[in-house]
């Protein structure tokens, strides 16, 4: 049994929290909401995140920071990209020694075009960092907290820290793979909401499965000529945490940002998406961020482009689909000539 905190009570967060504490862990799960804490403790329940999900009895939640991150040497940091910088600055005055980092956040923060690791790199004293491990791949929590069967990736330079929390994650449902491609796993992780966005307005405007699986197929080309431009291994791409997670958001309805899409295409406002979902949709500020990168980068991302427009320069969906489909000709396989 090991002592492990997860930061932030959101869907994935509860959701990890308790595959730990099935797993027998000594799980604590930080609220920056009391309300929430005691609800989880009391109720065991998390009604906003997960309404239909009763938690386990040993997962345990404070909503006092400090006794948090003393409990425990394994912190899972699991809130939204905007919020990691934050939550990390917090912690310095709490931390004593070295602790492992495992986060779980899919996004790329905008005008530094900063990788989660690299926030948190940035905001962490090295003194304190023992090992920086990313959790990611096809995993919607509502499934996770019905034990089907889920596969992931746990991703890091220092792969004996990788293994680790193979180790701790591990179950007969959810399977951990690991990998030492951390921008592969990044990257893919972050575009893949952006793909998700538009495949959502596909389906809203009723396009149907054929422009689904162009967006899916060209999305998943785009994401690899910017990781590939920003040192990815190529075939990371092909797996859990590129096409596996790009399947997994662009076919769901468990997925956020294929909701806000899907509501983009139907013809409702950015604004009364986002306040209607009431989660975090990450593919927003990614699509900024990726956007500005892929300039950056000098990679084409005319999907990434087209949905830039749609969100920040108030072009119709429909017209952004248009200008895709008039691009000019290409061949299929001429961004993959270089591997
Ligand atoms: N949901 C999923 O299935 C999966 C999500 N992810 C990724 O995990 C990350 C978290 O997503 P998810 O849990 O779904 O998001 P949710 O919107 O479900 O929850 C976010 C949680 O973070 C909290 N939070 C927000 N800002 C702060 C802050 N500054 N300090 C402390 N807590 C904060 C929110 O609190 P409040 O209630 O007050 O807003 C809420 O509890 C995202 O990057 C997402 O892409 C990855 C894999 C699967
Ligand atoms: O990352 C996810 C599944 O792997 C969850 O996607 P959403 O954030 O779009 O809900």
């Amino acid at each position: 049994m090991e002592k492990i905190t997860v930061l932030g009570a959101g869907s994935w967060g509860t959701a990890l929290a308790m595959v730990l504490a099935n797993n027998n862990h000594d799980c604590l799960l930080w609220s920056h909401r009391e309300n929430q804490a005691t609800e989880i403790n009391l109720d065991h329940t998390n009604k906003k995140y997960l309404p239909d999900t009763v938690l386990p009895i040993n997962l345990k939640a404070t909503s006092n920071f400090e006794t948090a991150i003393k409990h425990a040497d394994t912190i899972v940091i699991a809130v939204p990209t905007k919020a990691i910088r934050d939550v990390c600055q917090n912690m310095k005055e709490y931390l004593n020694g070295k602790k492992l980092f495992v986060h779980v956040s899919k996004g790329i923060e905008p005008d530094s075009f900063k990788r989660i690791s690299e926030m948190i790199v940035d905001e962490l004293p090295s003194s304190n960092v023992e090992a920086i491990v990313v959790l990611s791949g096809p995993s919607h929590a509502e499934e996770v907290v019905l034990n089907h069967p889920t596969t992931i990736t746990a991703a890091s330079e220092d792969m004996k820290a990788a293994k680790k929390i193979q180790d701790l994650f591990m179950n007969n449902s959810f399977r951990v793979y690991t990998n030492d491609d951390v921008i592969g796993v990044e990257i893919g992780a972050a575009l893949k909401n952006v793909i998700a966005l538009a495949a959502g307005i596909v389906d809203g405007l009723g396009y149907g499965d054929n422009a689904k699986a162009a967006l899916i197929t060209r999305g998943l080309a785009e994401i690899t000529r910017l990781g590939i431009s920003l040192g990815a291994q190529p075939y990371t791409f092909s797996g859990l945490t590129g096409m596996g997670d790009l399947i997994a958001t662009c076919t769901s309805i468990h997925s956020r940002n294929w909701r806000a899409g899907n509501m983009l295409g139907k013809g409702a406002s950015l604004e009364k998406v986002l306040d209607e979902i009431g989660m975090v949709v990450e593919g927003v500020r990614t699509t900024k961020a990726a956007y500005q990168l892929a300039k950056k980068q000098q990679v084409d991302m005319p999907i990434t482009e087209a949905l830039y427009s749609v969100l920040f320069e108030s072009i119709s969906p429909k017209e952004a689909v248009d200008i895709l489909m008039h691009r000019t000709k290409k061949h299929e396989l001429e961004d993959y000539k270089t591997f």
